[in-house]
């Protein structure tokens, strides 16, 4: 399961982000799958630094690791910036009508205002920041998401059961006339998908440790002084476990906690800091909540989930986000829905 969550949010974020389908899911493109396969490479290659003492010999002798890390940057880049060049074409001929509604378009029109600081190199490292930011992140909390309702049958039902009340759908709707239904006003109704979902993100945050380096010399609130460079980590994985925080049952799933008479309450990015906090909280938190629930929405609406193996949980994969190793193996059988 999490490898075509992983497939179809590179697909998403491909077509909102660069305005192409990649078709991954499908895997009818032998240079996208490349293309994919590299670019999952190079994000565990990179994190591999963080333990690797040797990591900058092996690149400056271009061997292993960094060897490897090499080749699927070039394939990226290569990739990347042939679309570009292709979309900066499309446009200046006026074929691409439907510029401005992908973020690199706009990124593009853009540039025309200042072309030498924002080149092909500076709109290749935007358009891959979007995907390693809003790709692995939002497939791994639908992976945990959809461990947790096999966990918890009685939630999945709930979740099933409100997705089947805020939609208008019909019986005779397949997946692609239902998706259609799924529009805003419907998802809005998903309270209680939305507190799972934000459970889930308490839980299994999908970036379980981020770090800050300081600009300048500072002073923390709680006196703390910080000198100028200084790195500093905080665990947002611990910090939604914390009882201190969440209350005796902190440890526990329970969606109902984000639910006052059944509409869901926002909590302080500071102590729900999933999204991080400030200035800087994640620039794609809608778009990923929206995302989240479409997919969930759909398929909680045509099946019923349950692991294949009960007594085995997912083991954690070391790298930037929360991963799972081997990844998640679910039994998938139709829900038997009637009006
Ligand atoms: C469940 C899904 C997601 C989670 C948990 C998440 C979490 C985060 C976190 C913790 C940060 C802060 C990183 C840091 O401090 O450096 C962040 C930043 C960011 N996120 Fe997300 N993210 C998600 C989905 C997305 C999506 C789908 C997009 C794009 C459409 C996105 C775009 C960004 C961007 C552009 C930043 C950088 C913001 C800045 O530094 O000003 N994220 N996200």
């Amino acid at each position: 399961m999490q490898d075509l969550l992983m497939r179809t949010t590179m697909d998403s974020m491909f077509k909102v982000g660069l305005g192409t389908e990649l078709n991954t899911l499908s895997g009818s493109d032998e240079s996208s799958i490349q293309f994919s396969n590299a670019f999952d490479e190079a994000s565990s290659l990179v994190y591999y630094r963080y333990v690797d003492l040797f990591w900058q010999v092996k690149r400056y002798l271009n061997i292993g690791s960094e060897a490897k890390l090499k080749k699927s940057i070039q394939i990226i880049d290569n990739f990347v910036m042939q679309l570009i060049h292709q979309k900066r074409g499309q446009m200046k001929n006026g074929h691409d009508s439907k510029a401005r509604e992908d973020i690199l378009s706009r990124f593009i029109l853009a540039s025309e205002e200042d072309p030498e600081t924002m080149n092909d190199r500076y709109l290749r490292d935007i358009a891959l920041s979007f995907l390693i930011a809003g790709k692995d992140t939002t497939a791994n909390t639908l992976s945990w998401f959809f461990y947790m309702l096999c966990k918890n049958p009685i939630v999945q039902d709930k979740v099933a059961y409100e997705i089947k009340e805020s939609v208008e759908w019909a019986q005779e709707d397949n997946m692609e006339t239902y998706t259609r239904r799924l529009n805003q006003g419907a998802i809005d109704k998903m309270h209680y998908l939305h507190a799972t979902l934000t459970e889930t993100l308490r839980l299994y945050p999908a970036v379980p440790v981020d770090g800050k380096m300081a600009d300048e010399d500072d002073v923390l609130p709680n006196g703390y002084r910080v000198i100028k460079g200084d790195g500093m980590n905080y665990m947002i994985y611990a910090m939604g476990r914390m009882k201190y925080l969440w209350g005796e049952d902190a440890e526990e799933f329970r969606p109902e906690r984000w639910l006052v008479n059944g509409v869901f309450q926002q909590e302080s990015p500071y102590k729900f800091i999933s999204f991080n906090a400030g200035p800087r909280i994640c620039l794609g938190k809608e778009f990923a909540y929206r995302q989240m629930k479409i997919m969930a929405a759909t398929l909680l609406h045509f099946f019923r989930f349950k692991l294949e193996d009960e007594s085995n949980g997912p083991i954690y994969k070391t790298i930037f986000t929360l991963h799972m190793d081997k990844g998640l193996q679910l039994l998938v059988y139709p829900r038997g829905i009637s009006a």
